[in-house]
């Protein structure tokens, strides 16, 4: 039987959570002198992530915190990178580093990101925050499945007992999200590259979270009835009459709509929430290094 299905307005949700933020920076303000500074990294010419860099760096002035943004070249060594890394660590006015990923062949993003002091480390990619977030420990969690769970929440409730399953097993996305489902109650799932029989898998999911990066992955007929679905994926694809691309989920949205109980669109579903969870990062990660007297008042 067809069903209503919810389009989940990440867009929204994102604005408010930006709204917070914003006074909670503010607050921050008031009571020390702190203003929170997030610090970008774009090594190369990747367009996509030049595109994205800039939007973190413009929607963190806008609710008015600081930020300053690197560009370097792309033959950039990893030594160069590592010395700029611990110049911002040390330097007491910056409360989050970003480094865009991914980097280019000649930089190891593991040591890169080893790097980072876990404070600043608003992506949550070092070590400690990853085992942190692993051993249910209160670290800094990754944006992406940050905001997935915030609408997840924001759309069901308590997610204990339910089945969830998580497609892709990267360390942005993938992992991290289903640490969070398992850290919520949830049954989890992980799919991958080498999953033999996705349809089947993707039926028993209550709820179902893509993180491929594969347009069109998903049927629509594959879905449980009165799954909630959260599309991760930003594919650009050419437009169907030929003219210029458009950018798409991993699922099928027309597909779904019917059959799903609630969907995030692309754009405008997980993507902006990722933005406004960096943020937000951001500001925790000042208010902690301003509570432990780590950081300095702005001049
Ligand atoms: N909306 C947002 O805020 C964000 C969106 N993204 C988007 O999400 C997607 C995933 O990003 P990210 O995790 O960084 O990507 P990665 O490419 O690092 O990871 C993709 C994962 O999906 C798996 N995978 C790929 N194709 C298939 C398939 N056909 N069937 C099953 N599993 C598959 C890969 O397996 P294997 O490695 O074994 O090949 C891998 O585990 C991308 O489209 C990206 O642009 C990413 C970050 C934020
Ligand atoms: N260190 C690091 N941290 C990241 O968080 C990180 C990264 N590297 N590398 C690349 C991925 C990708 N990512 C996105 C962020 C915002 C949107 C976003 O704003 N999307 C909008 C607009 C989409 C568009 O128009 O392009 C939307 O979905 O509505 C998308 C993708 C963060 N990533
Ligand atoms: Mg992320």
């Amino acid at each position: 039987m067809p069903v209503d299905t919810r389009i989940i307005d990440g867009r929204l949700r994102a604005e408010t959570l930006s709204r917070e933020v914003a006074a909670g920076a503010e607050r921050l303000r008031g009571a020390t002198g702190v203003v929170p500074k997030l610090v970008t990294i774009l090594v190369g010419e990747d367009p996509a992530s030049k595109i994205y860099v800039r939007r973190k760096a413009e929607h963190a002035r806008a609710i008015g915190m600081r930020s300053v943004s690197h560009h370097l070249d792309a033959d950039l060594s990893e030594a160069a990178l590592l010395a700029l890394i611990a110049a911002l660590n040390a330097d007491r006015e910056v409360h989050g580093i970003l480094v865009q990923l991914p980097l280019p062949p000649q930089i190891d993003r593991v040591r890169v990101l080893a790097a980072i002091d876990p404070a600043k480390d608003i992506d949550g990619f070092h070590p400690m925050n990853v085992g942190l977030l692993a051993s249910d420990g209160d670290g800094i969690v990754p944006c992406t499945p940050r905001g997935c769970m915030m609408l997840l929440e924001a759309e069901l409730g308590s997610l204990q007992g339910l089945n969830a399953l998580v497609v892709g097993c990267s360390n942005i996305v993938g992992r991290p999200m289903a640490q969070l489902l398992l850290r919520a109650g949830c049954t989890v799932s992980i799919a991958h590259i080498h999953t033999r029989d996705l349809p089947t898998l993707v039926a028993t999911a209550d709820l179902l979270v893509s993180a491929a990066g594969a347009p069109g992955l998903i049927r629509g007929g594959w879905l449980k009835p009165g799954a909630t679905v959260i599309d991760v994926g930003i594919n650009r694809v050419p437009k169907p009459d030929g003219d210029g691309t458009r950018i798409v989920g991993d699922v099928r949205f027309d597909e779904a709509l019917g059959r799903a109980a609630a969907i995030t669109p692309v754009p405008g579903g997980v993507g902006p929430m990722t933005i406004a969870c960096l943020l937000d990062n951001v500001l925790r990660s000042a208010e902690r290094l301003a509570a432990e007297g780590r950081c300095a008042a702005a001049a």
